[in-house]
């Protein structure tokens, strides 16, 4: 639970005080006692001797009626709690003087005309009224503080126990039962951790509540008051509330949208009297009990003299709430999250003049106390409020815009509608063309290149298709929707681009693989060997020629030696000889057909060499090529 900020009307208001006065009883007029308090009439003022003290209301002994205390003093706090404020009633003054009377957890007397049970009756009353617009949950809790110890008063294990020998009645701690302590939270609540939280639905369960704690609280007989409470008794109850929020402010169709959930707590305090030992007679057991009372009540009055001295609080001067357990606990109630309202119980006795004196004193300085009340919403509530605050605020600026203006706003749905059915349509496109596959957007593209045009071209057309510049709207006023397309088509011509550049590489490097095969074949080292086996081979023939070409000059000058020796052997050689030289005229004529074929071979080598210069030329252009692209996709 969070405690809204300033927002949620974070108001500085003073602790209310306000005086009652009994009054004189049976015994103070046994003693013959006389009225010593003044009510000024008509005023709040009460006068004490040649003291006198304005406060916010004075009740009792002709100050107003008593009965009108709760609808001046109180009602409003128990309204307040139905708004998420917490609050506190506390009633201070001396023993005897009529706190518990005036609280109504004595239940004797007129009990019912108590504060207490008249915040229940209005409580539920007022349930009864709001319960169609809210749902309500009552918590309560029933603490006392006795000797700085917090006791659980409506702890089931207490009841029913026998009374104990210190006379008070049935309260015994459970053993292993942890004791109640004071804790605070990390936005600075006070909580009590172990006491018995009672949830409860009627007027009836929660008189029963207060019935149980009073009945179990300490109390005893002293001179001044034959049932003195010996403890400070806190009555808590909290109302938690998911409320609905009404006409003005419903705005969502969502019903948590249009509820808040508010928790507050009212602590209804019953301090024990100061007292002194010597008047109260007290000894033993009694008298210890008033030291303590005592020392809870002067830091009481320490901390509202801290808070109540307006030179001090705006020093900052330390508070001294930590110096006992009752400060603590009502630390939220004086100077903080809380409105508050202070009865002082004064008893009109001369008898008592110097302690009415003091209660009065303390309760003046009491009306100095600024308190911080704040509507404690949790934070999902307070968020919603101002999401909700915010959209009230966006619909009334819109409906005051398009009352200025109806025509401008006219204009500018037109356009909205335009710019979407637009947008539908590039959307679709771009689904077209994502869903084909790569080669045939590839191959699209390509068909636009092959048309003397490139795919950026293509993509212009895209953009093109949109008249970004609409004839009614200037292109400064280009809102977010034509900047959607425009994005949309710069990213399609962007993937076209890619596409191409993509499959220009692919090429290219296709391209580069096949002549570097072709490469291997034409292999320097390969092309030196072949060479060399060439010359070796026309050497060869030039060799094999020459010889042939002896032969045949040898044969033929046999062939004339012959011619002149003999006639008839000579036409037998001169056949023979004959056939040899045409065999080796046939030789000579292969040889020379050989060499030939090697010339030819050898031209070839050299046509070859001349090849695979070209090659290695355009490999080098292909790889600069290869370069250049991959630079321009990285730019890209
Ligand atoms: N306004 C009143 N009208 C009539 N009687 C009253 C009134 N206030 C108190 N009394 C009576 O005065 C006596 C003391 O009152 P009460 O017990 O309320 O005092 P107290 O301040 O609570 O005392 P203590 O601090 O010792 O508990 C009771 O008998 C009570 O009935």
């Amino acid at each position: 639970m969070e405690a809204a900020t300033a927002a949620a009307t974070g108001e500085d208001c003073c602790v209310k005080v306000a005086v009652h006065v009994r009054p004189l009883i049976a015994d103070e007029k046994l003693q013959g006692c006389k009225d010593c308090v003044t009510v000024v009439p008509g005023k709040p003022q009460v006068q004490i001797g040649s003291h006198s003290f304005t406060f916010d209301h004075v009740y009792g002994s002709t100050g107003s009626p008593s009965s009108a205390m709760f609808g001046e003093c109180v009602a409003s706090l128990v309204d307040g709690l139905f708004q998420g404020y917490n609050a506190t009633v506390l009633a201070y003054g001396q023993t005897g003087s009529g706190k518990t009377y005036t609280m109504g957890t004595g239940f004797k007397d007129d009990y019912q005309g108590g504060i207490i049970p008249q915040v229940m009756s209005v409580l539920f009353d007022k349930i009864e009224i709001l319960k169609h617009q809210s749902e309500f949950q009552l918590h309560v809790s029933f603490i006392e503080i006795l000797k700085e110890e917090v006791r659980d008063l409506l702890d089931p294990s207490f009841l029913n126990k026998p009374e104990t020998a210190n006379g008070h009645a049935g309260k015994v701690n459970v053993p292993g039962k942890p004791p109640i302590q004071i804790r605070e939270t990390s936005n600075g609540v006070i909580t009590l951790a172990g006491s018995t939280e009672v949830s409860v639905t009627t007027l009836k369960e929660m008189a029963a509540c207060l019935e149980q704690g009073s009945l179990s609280r300490a109390t005893g007989s002293t001179n001044m008051n034959n049932q003195s409470s010996r403890s400070h008794a806190i009555f808590t109850i909290t109302l938690e509330q998911m409320r609905k929020l009404n006409s003005s402010s419903e705005i969502g169709a969502n019903d948590t949208m249009n509820e808040e959930y508010l928790c507050a707590k009212l602590h209804l305090v019953d301090l024990a009297g100061s007292e002194r030992a010597k008047r109260t007679g007290s000894d033993g057991l009694r008298f210890k009990e008033g030291v303590h009372i005592n020392k809870g009540l002067l830091a009481l009055g320490n901390v509202i003299s801290a808070l109540g001295d307006e030179k001090k609080r705006k020093e900052g001067a330390h508070v001294p709430y930590r110096d006992s357990k009752l400060t603590r606990l009502l630390q939220d109630s004086l100077g903080g999250n809380s409105r508050t309202v202070m009865i002082a119980c004064i008893s009109p006795a001369d008898i008592n003049a110097e302690e009415t004196l003091n209660t009065l004193k303390y309760a003046n300085r009491a009306r100095n106390i600024q308190n911080k009340p704040v509507v404690n919403r949790d934070p999902m509530s307070s968020e919603m409020l101002k999401m909700r605050q915010q959209l009230e605020y966006l619909q009334a600026e819109l409906c005051a815009r398009s009352g200025g203006s109806s025509e401008e706003v006219q204009v500018l749905k037109e356009r909205i509608a335009w710019l979407e059915a637009a947008n539908e349509d590039l959307c679709r496109e771009l689904h077209e063309y994502r869903t084909r596959s790569p080669v045939s957007v590839i191959d699209h593209c390509e068909k636009d290149a092959y048309d003397d045009s490139t795919c950026n071209v293509k993509t212009d057309g895209l953009k093109r298709g949109l008249p970004i510049t609409a004839p009614d709207y200037p292109m400064s006023e280009t809102t977010g929707d034509s900047r959607e397309i425009e994005e949309v088509a710069k990213e399609w011509e962007h993937t076209l681009l890619q596409n191409s550049m993509d499959r220009e590489l692919h090429e290219l490097n296709k391209r580069l693989e096949q002549k570097e095969s072709e490469m291997k074949l034409f292999g320097i080292s390969d092309a030196e060997t072949l060479k060399q086996h060439f010359g070796r081979k026309i050497m060869e023939l030039e060799d094999e020629k020459r010889a042939v070409q002896r032969e045949r000059d040898r044969l033929l000058a046999e062939v004339e030696n012959l011619a002149a020796n003999s006639d008839g052997q000579t036409h037998k050689s001169e056949d023979i000889h004959a056939q040899k030289l045409k065999a080796l005229e046939s030789q000579i004529l292969d040889l020379k057909k050989k060499q030939e074929s090697q010339v030819q071979l050898l031209k070839q080598k050299q046509k070859s060499d001349e090849a695979a210069k070209r090659l290695q030329d355009e490999i080098q252009s292909i790889k600069a090529q290869k370069v250049d692209f991959c630079t321009l996709q990285m730019h890209n």
